[in-house]
């Protein structure tokens, strides 16, 4: 079984678990439920910021641990003072460190838009989703049919949040391309083997219709990439590792986007 399918199985238990104590009642009850989401367009296109999806990530399967020195609130805060145009958080405990209390603190602490980065399976985590306060969620094409990208898709477009399509292949691109989808994210990392191309950006561009945002995501080190995709038609950067390798994330950051002016 490769890292995915792991992942994919602990994630069923998991929502299944949650699920007994908490019902969709209690998460529409969250004083953040109601809030009015960030549109992720907006802030990707606007010109005065970097394109950036500045990630937070404490421990990756590919990695181990990365960073957990450091906390989320002074994190966040200066990777949207260093110009993201959007926070990616990670919630998936097990495998990542993450928490869903994080996504909230970011939430709280930021006025730009907050991806929820989780493997999302069930109609339940969406909903969850809309009540920490995220704007935008993630859907893997490696792990659902269309026909679940459609049911999720639909509903997070009905809550109001934005939708991101993570692709890693023509094929993961074609059978999954959905009317309901903002965003579609290249994902650089091939999540079963963890071989890293950014090449894989580079050969899916063309094949993405411009209805939609194209992201580029993961193994980007250097702005010089970053020109090179933006020429490619990519309006979205989503980097983690390269700024939470370092003892002070934000301060990274912000060193690396002056090679961007
Ligand atoms: O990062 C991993 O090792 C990983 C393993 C299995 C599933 C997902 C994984 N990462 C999620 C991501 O997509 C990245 O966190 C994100 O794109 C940022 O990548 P990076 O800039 O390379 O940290």
């Amino acid at each position: 079984m490769n890292i995915l399918d792991k992942i994919v199985l602990n994630k069923k238990a998991e929502v299944q678990a949650v699920k007994q104590h908490t019902t969709i009642k209690d998460l529409e009850a969250s004083a953040l439920f109601n809030r009015q989401t960030y549109s992720f367009r907006e802030f990707l296109l606007d010109p005065a910021r970097t394109g950036i999806i500045a990630e937070f990530k404490r421990r990756s399967p590919s990695k181990g641990i990365i960073n957990d020195k450091v906390g989320v609130e002074a994190v966040t805060t200066a990777y949207a003072e260093a110009g993201a145009s959007a926070l990616s958080v990670l919630t998936d405990t097990d495998f990542f460190m993450g928490t869903k209390a994080d996504l909230v603190k970011a939430r709280q602490a930021n006025t730009i838009p907050v991806l929820r980065k989780d493997f999302m399976i069930d109609e339940f985590q969406v909903i969850e989703a809309k009540s920490l306060g995220a704007d935008v969620i993630l859907l893997i094409a490696a792990i659902l049919t269309p026909q679940e990208i459609d049911k999720l898709a639909s509903l997070a477009k009905s809550l109001g949040l934005n939708v991101l399509l993570e692709v890693h292949n023509l094929e993961e691109l074609e059978r999954s391309i959905n009317p309901n989808l903002d965003a579609i994210g290249v994902n650089n990392r091939n999540l079963a083997d963890f071989t890293v191309s950014v090449e894989t950006s580079f050969d899916l561009a063309e094949h993405i219709p411009d209805e939609f945002l194209k992201i580029s995501e993961s193994a980007i080190s250097n702005t010089k990439v970053i020109r090179e995709l933006k020429q490619a038609g990519f309006s979205g950067f989503l980097i983690g590792e390269t700024f939470m390798k370092q003892a002070d994330p934000g301060l990274a950051m912000s060193e690396f986007v002056k090679g961007l002016k």
